[in-house]
């Protein structure tokens, strides 16, 4: 099949790759001209495992290809998949200006009839605002279906979850649409549901949004089971066992981040303003969130009393493993929220020093290694959990530190390690704390 991806981020680069490991015809377009001149020579813009594999295996054997034209990229294709960024506006909502842009783009090139296939998360109803643009724009002899085919990727994963996908959601208006949609993905061996366009578009959101008041949910047990001497790491696994509740996304930590789960949560809660609903239990779900991302300052400001002056390590950047992505994370808070209080920052992360460059306070200060982060500080923070930092010498580390106190907010450190420490202060989230004097 012959196919054209509009955008290469995350999700259309997966995608574009993915599709033509399966054997299509696929190429990717952008308006980053650097980004495209990148790919063409088989250099992944992004860090994701397994991906520069799979993009020079697919250049290699020439059914990927990227290009700028959008006249050259659309030529003679069946299926074009809209994968563009649809980031938060001021007031919450979706912002559809890149998907507008995207539709005049297909609308002013495209060459033959074929299946507009929106990937980006979108507000229910936008497959509809998108078909008016086509049919404003287009030749009068060009018609097209459009599809709604939400992507549930996460980053650090793109690639196998995209190759090994719980199910496929395919939205669309009519049955060969359908099925020609099915048929493209059908050597992935994927479970497929077919659904009407909205519902596709509105199974993205609440799919996002259920599993982020999950991880709210356990950020709130976490608090009160430190206030009660309960261990959430065994609430957790008690809860999961249950079928119905399930152990995913049952991770206490300092909440979630990433450039998903916060605007899709302000999204949906927006689309029920719209129409006139409050959904209280989303605008919760936003409230712990926040609050969870300030709480190892909260924890050292209780242990010290003040902050002023100390120096804080802080052990990743990301807003989670595997992914140089800083958008919305945790590290950021933290970073503006210690220097606030007078604390002086020292970080370190193994992938996102540079997009950390760009985007933390210039008073942050950047170490070449975990040992040169924690040198004489005060105190570190585990912010991201790094494989890294899990299995980094504690025993060791702890002893370059002034004095060795540990804040983890991922919960990742083990206490069979920390327990080695000859002298130690190691305060997790949700559990007992473990001293030694
Ligand atoms: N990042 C993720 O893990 C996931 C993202 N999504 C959704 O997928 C969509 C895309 O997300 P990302 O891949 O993270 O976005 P991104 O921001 O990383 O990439 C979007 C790309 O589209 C390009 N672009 C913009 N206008 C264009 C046009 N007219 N023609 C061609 N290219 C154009 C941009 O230059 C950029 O490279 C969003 O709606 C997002 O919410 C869905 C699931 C997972
Ligand atoms: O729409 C999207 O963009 C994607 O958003 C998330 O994927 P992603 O943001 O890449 O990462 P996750 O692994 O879901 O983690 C999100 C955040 O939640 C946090 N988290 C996750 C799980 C958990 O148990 N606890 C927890 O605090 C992570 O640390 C991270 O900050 C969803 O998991 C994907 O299904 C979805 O496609």
């Amino acid at each position: 099949m012959k196919i054209a991806v509009l955008g290469t981020g995350y999700v259309g680069l997966s995608t574009g790759v993915c599709l033509s490991d399966s054997g299509h015809e696929v190429v990717c377009m952008d308006v980053d001209e650097e980004k495209i001149e990148q790919l063409s020579k088989g250099i992944p813009p992004i860090y994701e495992p397994g991906l520069k594999e799979l993009l020079k295996r697919n250049i290699g054997n020439g059914r990927l290809k990227f290009t700028t034209s959008h006249k050259e990229g659309l030529h003679n294709k069946e299926v074009i998949i809209i994968a563009v960024g649809t980031p938060q506006s001021n007031n919450g909502s979706a912002d559809l200006s890149f998907l507008e842009q995207a539709a005049k783009d297909i609308a002013e090139n495209l060459n033959q009839n074929a299946i507009i296939t929106i990937k980006s998360t979108v507000p229910v109803g936008t497959n509809d605002v998108i078909k008016n643009i086509l049919k404003e724009n287009l030749p009068h002899d060009i018609s097209v279906d459009m599809a709604a085919n939400p992507e549930f990727l996460r980053q650090g994963s793109a690639i196998s979850d995209t190759l090994k996908a719980d199910r496929i959601v395919i939205g669309t208006e009519n049955k060969q649409a359908a099925s020609k949609l099915e048929k493209m993905y059908s050597i992935l061996h994927i479970p497929i549901l077919h659904t009407s366009i909205r519902s596709a578009e509105m199974i993205k959101y609440a799919s996002n949004a259920f599993l982020a008041m999950k991880i709210s949910f356990i950020n709130e047990i976490a608090n009160l089971c430190e206030a009660t001497g309960a261990n959430v790491e065994d609430v957790s696994i008690g809860m999961g066992l249950d079928k119905r509740i399930g152990e995913a996304f049952l991770k206490p930590g300092i909440g979630y981040g990433g450039s998903c789960f916060p605007k899709d949560v302000k999204a949906l809660y927006h689309t029920a303003s719209e129409h006139d609903m409050n959904f209280g239990l989303l605008e919760e779900t936003m409230t712990i969130n926040n609050q969870q991302r300030e709480l190892l300052v909260w924890k050292a400001l209780s242990r010290f009393g003040d902050l002023n002056g100390k120096k804080i390590a802080m052990l990743g950047l990301s807003f989670k493993p595997e992914t140089d992505d800083l958008r919305e994370a945790p590290s950021i808070v933290i970073s503006n929220e210690l220097i606030n209080q007078g604390a002086r920052v020292s970080a370190y992360d193994p992938v996102a020093m540079n997009n950390a460059k760009k985007v933390l306070n210039t008073q942050v200060e950047y170490a070449k290694s975990p040992e040169e982060a924690v040198l004489d500080a005060d105190a570190v923070f585990i912010v991201t959990e790094w494989k890294s930092f899990v299995e980094s010498n504690w025993k060791q580390l702890v002893k370059e530190m002034k004095s060795p106190i540990i804040f983890d907010g991922r919960n990742c450190l083990k206490e069979e390690e920390i327990i080695k420490c000859e002298q130690v202060e190691y305060y997790p989230i949700g559990k007992p704390k473990i001293i030694k004097a």
